[in-house]
């Protein structure tokens, strides 16, 4: 089974993007380029400062990301369209969110199951799992594709080394490289560079992640800005805009009236093919806010 991703005919009435200017515009200098991601340094100063602002504790700050991170999904895939996700985790931050993503949607009336591919440095896996009502597999069922509609990749975010992928995670890693099932990646996707993306190894083995919808925590990274997929999103928003205009001039990427932590949606980087595949006939410029707020 791969499922597309959902609403397109919703999105055909071109809605556009009210690019009000708000005070952090103002502020602004003119003269240093505009950037539309961010380098690894201040990604990983965002996570320290979004720990800092959910009052130290990171079980709050990841339940907000992972809040953000189904609005975005549910945005493509409605719950009464697919129903089983399997969200594969690693041991650090990222897979923390990708347990709190599995809470969240088991909330929102999906059927989520979660992978842990080896013990996580921030949470007792089990006793969430358990009490939630949610399957914890330590292993890749072989019927993934039959049992499951689509794949969220928490394995490996900001804190992959750009090393070789370790052994525990290579039946999951290959997995996710050779899956027919759209995956949804929260933050970088998994092997990622952070800086440049996948690394050229691995582009000339044509053997990378490639996921149809990338979630960005708080700002895009730098290496994502050769994301091909169909759909980009920004969610886990605890800095404003300003946060990141001062450090590094990052160009307004989040509409004026959406300063919360709900996720928007950034088309502008879907390649042609794949939003003609999904969208019809739109081209791709289209911008399109969405989100609760
Ligand atoms: N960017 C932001 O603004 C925010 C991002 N957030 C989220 O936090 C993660 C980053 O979390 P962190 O715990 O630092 O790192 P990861 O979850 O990506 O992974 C760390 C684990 O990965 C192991 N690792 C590293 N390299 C390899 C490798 N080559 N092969 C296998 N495993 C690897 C590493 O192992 P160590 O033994 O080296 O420690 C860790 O176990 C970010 O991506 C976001 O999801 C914040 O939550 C909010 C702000």
């Amino acid at each position: 089974k791969h499922f597309r991703v959902a609403g397109h005919r919703r999105s055909q009435g071109r809605i556009s993007m009210q690019m009000e200017v708000d005070k952090s515009s103002k502020q602004r200098d003119n003269s240093k380029p505009r950037q539309t991601h961010i380098s690894p340094e201040l990604a990983n100063q965002a996570i320290n400062d979004a720990i800092t602002y959910s009052g130290g504790d990171v079980v709050v700050m990841a339940r907000t990301c992972a809040s953000g991170f189904c609005d975005a999904l549910q945005q493509c895939y409605g719950s009464e369209e697919i129903s089983d996700v399997f969200i594969a985790c690693g041991s650090g931050l990222n897979g923390l969110i990708g347990l709190q993503v599995a809470v969240e949607l088991q909330k929102r009336g999906y059927a989520p199951a979660v992978y842990a591919a080896e013990q996580s440095k921030h949470a007792n896996f089990r006793s969430v799992c358990d009490e939630a009502g949610i399957d914890l597999h330590d292993f890749i069922p072989s019927t993934l594709e039959f049992y499951y509609d689509i794949v969220v990749d928490a394995l490996l975010g900001t804190g992959f080394d750009g090393g070789d992928i370790r052994q525990q995670y290579w039946t999951v890693y290959e997995m996710l490289i050779s899956t027919r099932l759209a995956i949804v990646s929260l933050d970088v996707p998994s092997g990622w560079d952070l800086s440049t993306g996948p690394r050229k190894i691995d582009v000339t083995a044509d053997s990378f992640i490639k996921p149809e919808v990338l979630v960005s925590l708080e700002a895009p990274k730098l290496g994502s800005n050769v994301f091909a997929g169909g759909y980009h999103f920004i969610a886990g928003r605890h800095l404003p805009q300003s946060y990141f205009w001062k450090r590094e001039s990052l160009f307004r990427l989040f509409p004026a009236r959406s300063q919360t932590a709900c996720s928007c949606q950034v088309t502008r980087f879907a390649s042609k093919v794949l939003m003609e595949r999904h969208m019809g006939d739109l081209d791709n410029s289209i911008t399109m806010t969405c989100g609760t707020n």
